[in-house]
Formats: structure tokens, C-alpha cells, sequence
């Protein structure tokens, strides 16, 4: 936690859509004149492409069949920590890109599958925002929940997640379904092991849950659209937030428990928007207190 640089870190699993949600973030910031640096969660992988699919074949061939993207040893957690820790006292740290396909190559001038070279942040801003796989990890060796302000989970329930995956990765990237599926199967036991543990360390999660048959999510021919979904969303820590306020401006939410509403799907964003907006807003302004 950091007073004068803070530190926001939104987790999510390959596909769940915490690139998406950065845009909302984005807006925000625009609005409220909030100068932001941002690490995508990929860019801490340990491997490039070749050298990772090399080490899973070493593993496979030892008799380890667990290891993917989402186990920790497969990325620098321990670099990221640093930049995390480097940040909050300094203000200063480093990333890079993870370039996974053409539309990337041509943007940062390096092949798919490669890293970009490692560049400093921006200087003088207010917070530092990462999306990605670990950005809440608690294990033996290193802690990135102690460094973050506000955390945040983005998971849809699991066949949507996968659908989305699916989606995303066969236009956008290049992979067939079975080879997503693959992918999806190797990395179970990791996604048991290092991802879902961090939904418990986050301030708040957001599921979207559709409400059309996902129940073969491998032959499903479209995303649910935000019409065809709801978000469910959980504090962690309901204590201040104004739950009668949020229902009477999300038309069509209600409170499902103590600590959660949920509002249609085409609201997402407006639901973040409400109930980013004062937090990211007072974040900063202390921040800015505190450097002045
Ligand atoms: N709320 C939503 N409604 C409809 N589609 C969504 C929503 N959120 C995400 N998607 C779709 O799901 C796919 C995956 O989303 P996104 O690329 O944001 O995932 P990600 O978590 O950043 O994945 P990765 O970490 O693998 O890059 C995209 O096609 C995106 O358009
Ligand atoms: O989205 C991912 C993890 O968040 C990718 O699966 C990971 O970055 C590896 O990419 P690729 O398989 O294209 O080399």
C-alpha cells in the first residue's frame, strides 16, 4: 500500500476480460484528469514462445504435467513484485510487452511470441494500473496483495470465460478451438492453484453470469452479449459502500446478499463507473496530498 504512488490491480484468467476492463478504467482517468502508467500482467512471463513451449515439453517429459502460464514459476513474480514495491515509494519502474500476434507485431515492431525491450514508466504520475494473471499472488515468495490499493477480480462463471478464450484467441490470435482447449486442460491445475486463490484477496469481483445455455461452451457460436448476462458484484468490505444509492441508479439492479448486487449485463460499465469513481478519486487526491 502506498500513500503517495498507489497501486491498482485487476486479476483475471486468460479471457475473463480484464483487458475490456481496462477501457472503463481508461475512461475514468480521462475524466478525472488522473495521469496513470499501466503493466499488462504478460508482459511478466518467464518464457518467450518458443523457449516456453521448450520448457513444457522438458516438464511434460519429467512427468510434470501441470505447468502452464498460470503456474507461478512460469512468470517473474518476483520481478513484479519489485516494480510493484518500486513504484509505491518511488513513483518510478519498469515494463515491457508481450507481443501475442501480428496487430501487436506491427504496433511494437517485434515478432509474435517475443518481448519488447524493457522501458521506464512515465514520470510524474499518479497511480500505476495492472491487469493480468498475478497481480494479487500471496505464496511463499512473494506478496503482491500488500502492495495494492484497490484490487479487483474479473471472472466470468467458467464456461463463459472459456467462451470468451475460445472467441478471443480463434480471431484474434490465430488458435484453432482444439488448440484453445488444450491450452484450456493444461492449465486447470494452475487455475486451481494460482489463480482462483486471488478472488479472495480482491476488494471486489465482478462475475458476469449468462442467462442463455452455455453448457457446451466449446461449439458455442457467439459471445453472450451484455443483454444476455448479469454481473454479479461482491465487496469484500460493505462497510461504506452507499448500497441504496447504487441500486436506485443501476435501474434494473437488486441486492443478492449482504455484500452484493447485481445489475444487468449492458451495465456493467456504468457500475464500475459509480463505484470506481469516488474511490479512484479519493486515492488520488491523498496521493497527491501526501507528494505535494
Ligand atoms: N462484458 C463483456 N461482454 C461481452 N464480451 C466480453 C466482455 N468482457 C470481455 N468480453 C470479450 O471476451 C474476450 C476476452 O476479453 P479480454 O481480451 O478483455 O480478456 P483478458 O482477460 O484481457 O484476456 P488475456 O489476459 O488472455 O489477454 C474478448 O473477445 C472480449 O471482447
Ligand atoms: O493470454 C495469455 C495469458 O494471459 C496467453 O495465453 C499468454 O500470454 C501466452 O500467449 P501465447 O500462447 O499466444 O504465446
Amino acid at each position: 500500500m502506498s500513500k503517495k504512488f498507489p497501486i491498482i490491480s485487476v486479476v483475471g484468467s486468460s479471457g475473463a476480460g480484464t483487458s475490456t476492463v481496462k477501457n472503463t478504467f481508461e475512461q475514468i482517468f480521462r475524466r478525472e484528469g488522473v495521469k496513470s502508467v499501466s503493466i499488462e500482467g504478460d508482459a511478466f512471463h518467464r518464457y518467450n514462445r518458443a523457449d516456453m513451449k521448450a520448457e513444457l515439453e522438458r516438464r511434460y517429459a519429467a512427468g510434470d504435467a501441470t505447468f502452464s502460464h498460470f503456474s507461478y514459476e512460469a512468470n517473474e513474480l518476483k520481478d513484479l513484485e519489485r516494480v510493484f514495491r518500486e513504484y509505491g515509494e518511488t513513483g518510478r519502474g519498469r515494463t515491457r510487452h508481450y507481443v501475442h500476434d501480428a496487430n501487436e507485431s506491427e504496433r511494437y515492431g517485434v515478432p509474435p511470441g517475443h518481448f519488447t525491450d524493457w522501458a521506464p514508466f512515465e514520470e510524474d504520475t499518479d497511480l500505476l494500473f495492472y491487469e493480468g494473471l498475478h497481480g494479487c499472488v500471496v505464496n511463499d515468495e512473494v506478496n503482491l496483495v500488500q502492495h495494492a490499493d484497490l484490487k479487483l477480480g474479473v471472472v466470468p462463471v467458467i464456461n463463459l470465460e472459456w467462451i470468451q478464450k475460445i472467441h478471443r484467441d480463434r480471431a484474434q490470435r490465430g488458435y484453432t478451438t482444439e488448440a484453445v482447449t488444450d491450452v484450456i486442460l493444461r492449465r486447470m491445475h494452475a487455475y486451481v492453484h494460482c489463480i482462483v486463490p486471488q478472488f479472495s484477496e480482491t476488494d471486489i469481483n465482478f462475475q458476469r453470469v449468462p442467462v442463455v445455455d452455455t453448457s457446451n461452451p466449446f461449439i458455442a457460436r457467439w459471445i453472450p452479449t451484455p443483454d444476455e448476462s448479469l454481473i454479479v458484484i461482491r465487496f469484500k468490505n460493505p462497510r461504506g459502500i452507499d448500497f441504496p444509492y447504487l441500486t436506485s441508479m443501476i435501474a434494473g439492479s437488486w441486492m443478492s446478499r449482504a455484500n452484493s448486487i447485481v445489475v444487468p449485463g449492458n451495465k456493467q460499465d456504468l457500475a464500475m463507473q459509480l463505484i470506481l469513481t469516488p474511490l479512484i478519486e479519493r486515492m488520488v487526491r491523498e496521493a497527491r496530498r501526501a507528494r505535494a
